[in-house]
């Protein structure tokens, strides 16, 4: 046999050399960025267009709503805290109600009374975790019932930007995305002046939501060994490098209307950080496409088995016609339920890159692994040449997830452990990686992804079973911070799929018709 030893470890590398599939892979392998998902389920959604990230996509007026066991406040300084939090959902409320929109308890024409108020501080039931504000059915809700109804003034969008700063700043091509950034940092500093101060009143800090770009080095290396890392630094990267695109094409130009003490670069992570863990693309517009942060309708929080979506309409009015957001119940709610959104179909990974958190139960869970050709394959120029024809790099990250590994994968793994003798004279061409080559080229393949998995789940320094220890330990779990548990969650969940897939792999490996004696050398 002359070349491709059946186990090569050195072609398929584990996921921590690559980026997770979320922000990077996507805009570097070109996934064009329609932004929408299925209509049943849009959430904050990323917007992809712009390279960045994938899609993207939620009034309290009663103190104490749904408070778990893990209610933070206590004390004298905690009823000061609750009372001034549930003092700026009162003034959104207000405000809200000022500016068109029914959140009243009562009915007026063609309205009926407002069915949700804001918590000041949630818990996920089902990860018995804390979750800031979020929205509480303040009666019962039938499943398709409107929601709430929002004029499009209201939202930060790149048209609210333009009309602030002027045609020169926000010229046609600046990214939605700064455009907002921009706007929100602008509205920030005026304070009480500013249209939507309410509004601002009630945005979470960036400590609040606490993304693992923005990360402390000490909790960041609780991830040790997981993809997130990697996509973190890209993360990291990219903003820094849009900040100083920012301040040479913007700062310096105009800087009486962007004064560089108030466009700061911690400000400019705090927009971030609020854009891509609340912002919505929003797809029913009269003038097309727009990512906007959408005041009250981003106070949902995720549960990846919810429904409920968020979309804009046009609102015929006699001959003006008027965009507005509307929000729909995905099912019935009983008096005082957490109504949830989902965000999308997002593994832990891009939740906590994102959002600031991981869930125990998670059915989008993924955990990237890498695959490479091998530099030193003879046939390595031709492998490359045709992967490049169908657009694929000869490094490409393929995501594991709890029931499956994608054909992809394999499709790729068979090319690359494809050896002359298995070639037998044909051209790459001839070939379909679509179904199986040999048993033998695919009991390669097969190993070749046992041995992956088995060399991520050895970059970490803790065993599942230790992190699944602490985690069955109430008092030691719960004594951990916020930010710890996290990270232990989606840690372990990673491991949970590299043990699944490996034990996948191994029935299927049983499938094959292997000859007596093992692979020929
Ligand atoms: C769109 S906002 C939702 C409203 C948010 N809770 C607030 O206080 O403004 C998204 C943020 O809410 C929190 N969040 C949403 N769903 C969550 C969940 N299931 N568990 C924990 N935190 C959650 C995270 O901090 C996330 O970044």
């Amino acid at each position: 046999m002359a070349a491709g030893p059946a186990r090569s470890a050195g072609t398929l590398r584990a996921a921590p050399g690559g980026s997770r599939s979320s922000y990077y892979s996507s805009a570097s392998e070109g996934r064009s960025g329609s932004g929408r998902r299925r209509r049943s389920a849009s959430g904050p959604m990323f917007a992809e267009d712009e390279g960045w990230l994938e899609a993207l996509k939620g009034v309290a007026d009663e103190p104490g709503l749904p408070l778990g066991p893990s209610k933070k406040m206590s004390g004298l300084g905690g009823m000061v805290a609750e009372d001034s939090r549930v003092a700026e959902n009162n003034a959104l409320k207000e405000w809200m109600g000022e500016n068109g929109v029914w959140v009243y308890d009562k009915s007026d024409w063609g309205v009926g009374p407002h069915a949700l108020s804001v918590a000041v501080d949630t818990v996920d039931e089902n990860e018995n975790e804390t979750a800031g504000r979020g929205m509480i059915a303040n009666r019962e809700i039938k499943e398709g019932d409107e929601l709430f109804t929002l004029p499009i003034d209201l939202l930060l969008t790149k048209d609210a930007a333009k009309k602030e700063f002027g045609a020169d700043v926000i010229t046609e091509d600046l990214s939605e995305y700064i455009a907002i950034a921009l706007l929100a940092v602008h509205e920030k500093a005026k304070g009480k002046e500013s249209f939507w101060s309410s509004y601002i009143g009630v945005l979470p800090t960036v400590e609040e939501v606490y993304p693992t770009y923005l990360w402390a080095e000490e909790d960041l290396a609780l991830l040790e060994g997981s993809p997130v890392i990697a996509a973190t630094e890209s993360m990291r990267r990219k903003l820094e490098v849009e900040y100083a695109t920012v301040e040479n094409d913007l700062l310096d130009k105009f800087p009486e209307i962007l004064p560089r003490e108030v466009h700061t670069y911690e400000e400019f992570q705090w927009a971030f950080a609020m854009l891509f863990s609340r912002a919505i693309r929003l797809g029913g517009l009269s003038t097309g496409e727009a990512v906007a942060l959408v005041p009250y309708a981003d106070l949902f929080n995720h549960n990846p088995f919810a429904n409920s979506y968020i979309d804009a309409r046009q609102q015929g009015l006699f001959f003006s016609k008027t965009d507005e957001v509307v929000v729909y119940a995905d099912r019935s709610y009983k008096k005082m339920e957490q109504v949830y959104i989902s965000y999308g179909p997002k593994g832990n990974s891009d939740l906590l890159l994102l959002y600031g958190f991981s869930l125990d139960r998670n059915p989008y869970n993924s955990v990237d692994v890498t695959v490479s050709l091998d530099e030193n394959d003879e046939l390595y120029e031709r492998k490359k040449a045709f992967l490049s024809e169908a657009g694929l790099p000869p490094t490409k990250a393929f995501p594991l997830y709890n029931d499956r590994y994608p054909d992809e994968l394999l499709q790729y793994l068979r090319l690359i452990q494809l050896n002359t003798d298995q070639l037998r004279g044909r051209t790459l061409e001839d070939l379909s990686f679509e179904k199986k080559q040999t048993d033998v080229n695919e009991l390669m393949v097969l190993d070749s992804l046992v041995e992956a998995c088995k060399a991520t789940i050895a970059g970490y320094p803790t065993t599942e079973e230790q992190d699944s220890k602490l985690m069955n330990d109430p008092g030691m779990f719960r004594a951990l911070s916020k930010t710890q548990r996290m990270a232990v969650k989606h840690r372990r969940q990673e491991k949970v799929i590299l043990r699944r897939t490996i034990a996948a792999v191994t029935k299927d490996k049983e499938k094959l018709r292997i000859p007596l004696g093992g692979l020929p050398q």
